[in-house]
């Protein structure tokens, strides 16, 4: 196990490199498709830790339409709390501006080490828009980009660098941020589409019921 940004320099128990896997995304909410993703490809790639990182400011999506990062961060520790593999990181919610995933690969690189493998966690949707995202072609140097298969979305690598992403089949889970906080705001359920600890972090704060 890996723990902390300094840990670049140690081998995991499996005498090789550490490898930390880095799951993106807005998380409003975290739900159970962005967990089972994670831990699938934990597994199959035998990753040491999973560093969730919510965004600070998601620049493609409408400003106005976004939950407060610290309530999104809140969200994702709980959510991960239970399982010591995974971590949340705050470096996107603390940094100022957009938000660009290259910014936070070089951070993570360099505290990290250059020994460590990162590998970048994104859906058929995230990967399928990668050529849009800020300095594209930088990002495929500083990690290993693996593709989700998410049920609605297409799962390709077409037009991206030979030997820089993976696609891998995970349990499909038809379960969307989007969704969950149109259920929240017609009153209907969204146990078990998210953790426990989810619902009643929703229920308490009043997130999504008037939005
Ligand atoms: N059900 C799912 N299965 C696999 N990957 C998913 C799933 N839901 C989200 N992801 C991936 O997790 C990352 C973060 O997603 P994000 O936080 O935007 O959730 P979302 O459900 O897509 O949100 P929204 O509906 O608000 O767009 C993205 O790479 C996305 O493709
Ligand atoms: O770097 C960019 O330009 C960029 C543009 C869009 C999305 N991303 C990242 O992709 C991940 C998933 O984003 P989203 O919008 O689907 O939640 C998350 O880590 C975002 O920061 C990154």
């Amino acid at each position: 196990m890996v723990h902390g940004h300094n840990s670049g320099r140690r081998s995991s128990g499996a005498g090789r490199p550490p490898r930390i896997g880095i799951m993106g995304g807005t998380f409003d909410p975290v739900h159970h498709g962005h967990l089972v993703a994670a831990s699938e490809v934990a597994h199959l790639f035998e990753l040491d830790e999973v560093v969730f990182v919510p965004t600070g400011q998601p620049w493609q999506k409408d400003p106005d339409k976004v939950t407060p990062p610290e309530d999104r961060y809140l969200m994702t520790v709980i959510a991960t709390a239970e399982n010591p593999q995974f971590r949340v990181d705050r470096i996107e919610i603390d940094r100022d501006g957009p938000t660009y995933t290259i910014d936070t690969l070089r951070e993570l690189r360099s505290s990290y080490g250059p020994s460590v493998e990162l590998f970048f966690i994104t859906g058929a949707d995230a990967l399928g828009a990668i050529l849009g995202w800020h300095n594209a072609d930088e990002l495929f140097e500083l990690a290993h980009f693996v593709g989700c298969n998410r049920p609605g979305h297409r799962l390709s690598d077409t037009g991206l660098p030979e030997g820089k992403v993976s696609l891998v089949e995970v349990p499909a889970l038809a379960i969307s941020s989007t969704e969950c906080r149109e259920r929240v705001r017609k009153g209907e359920p969204i146990w078990y589409l998210v953790p426990d600890g989810i619902v009643r972090y929703i229920n308490k704060t009043g997130l999504y019921r008037d939005s």
